[in-house]
């Protein structure tokens, strides 16, 4: 497949808004991949915006001057991805040189459109937030195969890649494949919002109000002796978890799949700053040293499969008994039940619930309908989370250098929203909440991510993406989405997530108009 109909693509399904229209054409371009299957995964990175080899760590310098464009394509999405992968593994003495050198061939290789292309995906301005959906679609209509099925066969596989491939070869029988393997990750289940334990419950009818807990995301799976720990991110995290394993391994079942959250605790049960478990999680280094100075604990909330069977399609209060029946209660989430939110004493033990929760230093409730199967990969509508204090994941578009005190130092961050386009959107800026600790790691992070500097404010590659606490969202004319964030400060990064994880313009709308 030629590098040159991905970019052709990948314009034509930006510039269209209409959702019916980017399927259309990802349909089309689907049929046409059917002959090459193995391209797919490739193409399909490509048009989302990103890269198989994840960041490659490629300056602005590296990109500046470019070879004169070719006059016809040529250029295969292979060759594209081999290119790359050999530029990612450029290392050493004379790294930048080596690495420019390679890009100065690629781009020659490239005609003017395609060199267009190549820098927005190397800078990760095209990266198209509502993609993966279109294209979900997009594969159904060209394969014949059920859009739930594929969309089904994604969250068990954790990607769209691989199931483009098997579809693109084998059609709609290869889904079957796709089923929940202890072993192979799939994507967690997410929360919506709502404003209070009451909206909450009224929202979901017959459900369980459950402590949230401030750690990380973790799902492990166990088979025989063989335990292996992922994020929410679908990293495999196992390697620097060992009390976690020991944990797991000595459950009553040989084989199971557990959706919960770990976190650092005190000596009195409290858990420990969010930065503290995600250092711990993010840590390769010493690993037994750093698990004796600050061992963290698994709280476990769901479960998927055991002993061969699948759970996720049973509702919650099924899952549940499961649970309770794999976990002791010390590593169970703990929670009450509502049976019926019209009676006033269950809304009030709900309510002192989320009060209680809040005493012990837990972050909110998570409100979850006790009906309902578990929705993998999607931000369940019967989930819902309520928090105390109103926070926004948004990503850093830009940062201004500080003055005074920190001078030297990238201060004031341009944080943006998630468009629909999966372009962002901005949103405000801040430089409140920062420690100097948090000064000095976005510095450096930021000016890794840099592709320009006017001396004032240093541009990167929407990338990094940071949890902002907020008292409300006012009009403002100075911001495009004609709104911003009243006394935003920084709360922390969140290493965890990646910007199409990122909140959305609509949502933060949603707030604005009290929606
Ligand atoms: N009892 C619980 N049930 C489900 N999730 C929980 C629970 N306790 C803590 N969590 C955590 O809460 C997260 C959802 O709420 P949070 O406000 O952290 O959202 P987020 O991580 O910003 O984004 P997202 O909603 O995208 O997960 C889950 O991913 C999980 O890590």
């Amino acid at each position: 497949m030629l590098f040159a109909e991905v970019a052709r693509v990948s314009r034509e399904v930006a510039r269209t808004s209409a959702r019916s229209r980017k399927t259309e054409l990802l349909a089309e371009f689907f049929r046409a991949a059917q002959p090459q299957p193995q391209d797919a995964p490739i193409a399909i990175a490509y048009l989302a915006g990103r890269l198989p080899q994840g960041r490659l760590g490629i300056g602005w310098a590296a990109l500046r001057d470019r070879a004169e464009p070719a006059a016809e394509p040529s250029l295969t999405v292979r060759a594209v991805d081999a290119a790359l992968t050999e530029v990612g593994a450029v290392s050493g003495q004379g790294a930048q040189a080596g690495r420019r050198a390679l890009l100065q061939d690629l781009f020659g290789a490239a005609t003017a459109p395609e060199q267009e292309y190549l820098l927005g995906l190397l800078t990760g301005e095209v990266r198209q937030g509502a993609l993966d959906a279109a294209a979900v679609e997009g594969l159904a209509a060209a394969t014949g195969a059920r859009p739930a099925d594929v969309r089904r066969a994604v969250m068990l596989a954790g990607a769209l890649e691989p199931v483009a491939q098997a579809l693109l070869d084998r059609g709609p029988q290869a889904l079957a494949g796709f089923a929940l393997t202890v072993g192979r990750p799939l994507l967690p289940m997410l929360a919506g919002a709502a404003k209070s334990v009451e909206e909450a419950v009224v929202r979901l009818g017959a459900c369980a109000v459950e402590e949230k807990l401030d750690g990380i995301r973790v799902q492990v799976h166990r088979d025989g002796e063989q335990v292996r720990i992922f994020t929410r991110t679908l990293e495999d995290v196992t390697a620097r978890l060992p009390e976690i394993v020991a944990v797991v391994s000595a459950l009553p079942a040989e084989r199971f799949v557990l959706d919960g959250e770990v976190l650092a605790l005190d000596a009195d049960g409290r858990p420990r700053p969010f930065q503290e478990t995600a250092g711990r999680v993010g840590s390769r280094v010493d690993v037994a040293t750093a698990a004796a100075a600050l061992p963290v604990h698994p709280v476990f909330f769901d479960v998927l499969s055991v002993d061969g069977r699948d759970l996720l399609d049973l509702p919650y209060a099924e899952r549940h008994a499961s649970l309770a029946a794999l976990v002791p209660a010390e590593l169970r989430v703990r929670g009450v039940l509502v049976a019926d939110p019209g009676d006033e004493q269950e809304m009030r033990t709900a309510e002192n619930f989320f009060a209680a929760t809040l005493a012990r230093g837990h972050e909110g409730v998570v409100v979850k309908s006790t009906g309902s199967p578990y929705a993998a990969g999607r931000r369940g509508a019967s989930w819902l989370k309520v928090k105390p204090v109103h926070t926004l994941d948004l990503v850093v578009l830009a940062v201004e250098w500080g003055h005074g005190r920190r001078t030297g130092k990238l201060s004031n961050l341009h944080l943006g929203a998630r468009a629909d386009d999966g372009s962002f959107v901005m949103l405000g800026k801040t430089f409140k909440g920062l420690t100097d600790a948090l000064l000095d790691w976005q510095t450096e992070q930021l000016l890794a991510r840099a592709v320009s500097d006017d001396g004032h404010v240093v541009t990167v590659r929407p990338e990094l993406v940071v949890e902002i606490a907020y008292d409300g969202v006012q009009t403002s004319p100075r911001y495009p989405a004609g709104m911003t964030l009243r006394f935003a400060r920084v709360l922390r990064y969140r290493e965890d997530k990646t910007p199409d994880q990122a909140d959305t313009v609509e949502s933060v709308r949603a707030v604005h108009t009290g929606g």
